[in-house]
């Protein structure tokens, strides 16, 4: 009882204790001292071993034989012997104990950390087929190459193409031996992602050509698809060029003619065989192609032996009608039609079935990573890259995108209301000369353009081409800036992928590019084909980390600032004032047309006279 009412005082040194605290406090750092030495072993055998024994604490007696009680090994509640003393040793002790080399304790790896796993790519990713990025250097003389038919290098010759650029001279044979290759054998698909303005268009044109321009039949032997109507059109324009001396057949299904007038242009009814096909070549956006699939009566697929998809991580991005699903479909629902049943992978199957069209997928930005490339279910696929090779000595890193040698790239910072100011100063100052600038959003893009118009009394000579404007009013805007009537293109990131505009010599971003692939594609619509192009990025100060950030992303080293003087924007401060006010009244003007056109056309629709139901 006297010990509930102990209390324990501070004793002052002086006192004639002191020995006896000493003599404790060694033996209290003696035990500690043992206690980490415990530790440090219970460790070491916990990281050599998934079966953990501790060693019983000294303090803690062994378990008598007579005395039962539950512990917990592992998260399970087992029996075990009790201790005499256990309320005697402390808790934590107790635990110890009772994880004695008795038991096993498992599952204890779950807690420990695990050794990083590192990717491996497969052989084909980590071993592409390395293209060079200059194009100035090529030695591939077109009309040496004895693989290339006498037809086509004479195209080749009439259109200025001299010397075939790295790309077409690796995947154009590689395409063509391919086919050579006897039946049953099937081709590899192929990747390939070289720099924007490479030659990409040609390296699938010529080797289709070549290969389908032997063949005779009223079938469909080559498909390519594009993620919109303009690059389509693009396309078709370069194959029926290479068509041209031969008897193959192209077709534009972009959806700028209605379908019934495509329908009419690509497929024929006949008494005796059925129903034919009127080309040997079909160039059409996902969307369109699978409102044909869907509608079009006799359009078939049985006979395709190219599948190309250009700019393919863009399509991929904006799955359109699930189209690749709709095309595969019926693909195989043909082959199986045709061969009577479902076809496994064996020699006899092989013998049996049509080959699948060759998956030939291209992009400048085409991602190298093996999960996206997965989805397109890709045989025995071969990869042609451009991505510097020095740059990637673990073999297992995903390659990222090259840009073009002739290329120059940086950017420039400013404040928000001295962006109009920097972009007046390159065009009036420095006179750049045929400019592509690109903004975020169509209205900026207007708005751009209507200032450096107003602003530059018709000496600049600018336009805008955007998505706001109809497929006819773009085209022609374009022709006006390749004739060079237009010396400058404000415009979003609609016209950044694919489209080849010839002579750009500068390109702007306005507006800082959300991303990588867009970068990438902004700026490559300038230094294309080995012609010299720059491209400047500008950013208001907030702006400049992020933009790093893209960058590095992209595996490219840090682009150079460039600094303009601050007097030299100050001093187009008041003729921009004045800009901008007749600006302002101009966008205005423009607004109130617009609203009273739909009033008028509202009060039009309502003075229309109603039919009059009647009751019955
Ligand atoms: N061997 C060549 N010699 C000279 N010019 C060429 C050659 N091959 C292609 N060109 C020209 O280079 C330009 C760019 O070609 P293309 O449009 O095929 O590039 P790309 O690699 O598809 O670019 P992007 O990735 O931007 O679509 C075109 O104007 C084309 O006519």
């Amino acid at each position: 009882m006297d010990n509930l009412f102990v209390i324990n005082r501070y004793r002052d040194v002086n006192e004639d204790v002191v020995v006896d605290v000493a003599e404790q406090e060694a033996k209290n750092l003696e035990k500690l001292k043992k206690r980490i030495a415990e530790r440090k072993s219970a460790y070491a055998t916990k990281k050599t071993s998934d079966v953990i024994t501790l060693k019983p604490q000294k303090a803690v007696e062994e378990p008598k034989e007579d005395h039962v009680e539950l512990i917990e090994v592992a998260g399970s509640v087992e029996e075990t012997k009790p201790d005499n003393n256990i309320n005697t040793i402390p808790k934590q002790d107790r635990k110890k104990a009772k994880l004695s080399n008795e038991f096993k304790v498992l599952g204890v790896n779950e807690f420990e950390k695990k050794a990083k796993v590192s990717r491996v790519l497969p052989f084909w990713l980590s071993h592409p087929v390395n293209i060079s990025t200059n194009l100035k250097s090529s030695l591939c003389c077109a009309d040496d190459q004895d693989w290339l038919h006498s037809t086509l290098k004479a195209t080749l010759i009439n259109e200025g193409v001299i010397k075939l650029f790295p790309v077409q001279e690796k995947v154009i044979p590689f395409i063509l031996d391919e086919h050579k290759s006897t039946y049953p054998f099937w081709p590899h698909d192929i990747c390939v992602s070289a720099p924007t303005g490479s030659g990409k268009t040609l390296a699938f044109v010529l080797p289709i050509v070549q290969i389908l321009m032997n063949e005779i039949g009223c079938h469909v032997r080559a498909l390519v698809v594009l993620p919109v109507q303009e690059l389509a059109a693009q396309v078709a324009k370069v194959f029926k060029k290479y068509c041209m001396k031969t008897r193959l057949k192209t077709a534009l299904l972009g959806g700028s003619t209605p379908i019934q007038q495509e329908q009419q242009n690509i497929v024929r009814y006949t008494e005796t065989s059925g129903w034919v096909s009127e080309v040997d070549i079909i160039v059409c956006t996902a969307g369109r192609l699978v409102e044909h699939l869907q509608n079009t009566e006799g359009f078939s697929l049985k006979h395709l032996k190219f599948l190309v998809i250009d700019e393919a991580d863009r399509i991929m991005d904006h799955i359109q009608n699930d189209w690749l699903y709709h095309v595969d479909k019926h693909i195989k629902l043909e082959n199986e039609l045709m061969t009577g049943r479902h076809s496994n992978l064996t020699w006899s199957s092989l013998l049996e079935q049509k080959p699948p069209p060759q998956k030939l997928l291209f992009s400048a930005t085409l991602s190298q990573d093996p999960e996206k490339l997965e989805q397109w279910g890709l045989f025995q696929p071969k990869l042609f890259s451009a991505s510097k090779s020095h740059k990637y000595e673990d073999e297992d890193q995903i390659r990222l995108y090259a840009t073009p040698e002739e290329l120059t790239e940086c950017y420039v910072t400013c404040d928000a209301e001295h962006k109009p100011l920097l972009l007046y100063h390159f065009l009036a100052d420095q006179k750049w000369d045929k400019v592509l600038c690109f903004t975020n959003a169509a209205e900026a893009a207007h708005r751009l353009a209507v200032l450096l118009n107003t602003w530059g009394r018709g000496q600049l000579r600018v336009a805008e081409l955007s998505s706001a404007l109809d497929k006819s009013t773009r085209e022609s805007v374009l022709k006006k800036f390749t004739q060079s009537e237009i010396n400058v293109l404000i415009g979003t990131d609609a016209l950044a992928r694919g489209i080849d505009i010839s002579d750009c010599n500068y390109v702007i971003s306005y507006d800082p590019p959300r991303n990588i692939k867009t970068y990438i594609h902004r700026v490559g619509r300038t230094g294309r084909a080995g012609r010299v192009g720059h491209a400047v990025t500008i950013l208001l100060e907030n702006q400049v980390n992020q933009f790093k950030e893209i960058i590095q992303a992209g595996g490219k080293a840090e682009l150079p600032q460039i600094k303009i003087e601050a007097e030299v924007l100050d001093r187009l401060t008041s003729s921009y004032k004045q800009a901008m006010i007749e600006t302002k009244k101009q966008i205005h003007a423009e607004i109130d047309s617009k609203v009273k056109k739909s009033l008028e056309i509202k009060r039009r629709s309502k003075s229309k006279p109603q039919k009059r139901k009647v009751n019955t």
